[in-house]
């Protein structure tokens, strides 16, 4: 099985089993989603390591290991996104199944288990137009002061919704055009769906421009924009205008 096979097969079964056990216990609130981040993690980490036993592994529900540095190729994993969601018997959450080589996400799926959707780097679905107004997302519990603003100036619908995952899948999708995010998040947040976006055609970067670069020695990737490529320039400059000059002296 090649890598893009392997990363959409472990996101939809482990989609399904969380599927499975929330059917099972779908009052139990945290402990729902403490058992579900612990059984999709062992279900994915267990066949990652039979099958790729030369690659190393970055998961939130994994105790991180520096080595991990010294790897040209990584799988990042989040086992389940969106978690508060996923408890509260909503849609928007998802497991992401990513391998970086060399910093850049070159193969990943995302898994919309709710939805029956499983989204991947090696059959992106066609980019539709934008709408008009801009649907711009943001998160339905901290939506980001930045994309606030963005969003007022463009004139954009704000669509509210849970997970990195979910939201990014919605601009693939067609669903939404904008996905801003500042404040806060690691690489297992945006890995898998940076792949996809990327596959997609889409904008993906920080909000300064950069690229996003995987297996730093420190996860924290906080911020990321996912849109239209004829989009991007406006959006980052938006941002820009928002954000202090650093003062040299
Ligand atoms: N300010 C922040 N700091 C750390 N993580 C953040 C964050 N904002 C969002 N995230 C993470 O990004 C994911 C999507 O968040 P949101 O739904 O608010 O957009 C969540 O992942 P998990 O559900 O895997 O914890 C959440 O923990
Ligand atoms: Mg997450």
């Amino acid at each position: 099985m090649n890598d893009a096979a392997l990363a959409h097969t472990l996101a939809e079964q482990a989609g399904q089993l969380l599927l499975r056990l929330r059917a099972r216990m779908p009052e139990a609130g945290k402990a729902l989603g403490n058992e579900g981040d612990r059984l999709a993690n062992a279900l994915i980490l267990d066949r990652l390591r039979a099958e790729r036993p030369d690659d190393a592994i970055l998961s939130e529900e994994e105790k991180d290991d520096a080595s991990r540095c010294a790897f040209a190729r990584i799988w990042v994993i989040d086992p389940l996104d969106g978690t508060r969601e996923y408890t509260e018997g909503r849609d928007d959450w998802a497991v992401h199944v990513a391998l970086a080589i060399d910093g850049v996400p070159s193969v990943g799926a995302v898994a919309l288990p709710a939805l029956g959707l499983v989204l991947s780097s090696d059959a992106p679905p066609p980019l539709s137009s934008e709408a008009n107004p801009l649907r711009m997302l943001v998160s339905r519990t901290r939506p980001a002061a930045e994309a606030l603003s963005v969003a007022e100036t463009l004139g954009a619908t704000l669509l509210p919704m849970g997970s990195a995952g979910a939201k990014a899948m919605a601009v693939v999708r067609g669903e939404a055009d904008i996905y801003l995010h500042t404040g806060g998040q690691y690489e297992w947040d945006n890995c898998a769906p940076a792949a996809v976006a990327i596959a997609a055609g889409l904008h993906v970067s920080r909000v300064d421009g950069s690229p996003l670069v995987y297996n730093c020695a420190n996860p924290w990737l906080p911020d990321l924009l996912i849109c239209h490529k004829a989009r991007a320039p406006q959006v980052l400059d938006l941002v820009r205008a928002l954000t202090p000059a650093q003062n040299p002296g």
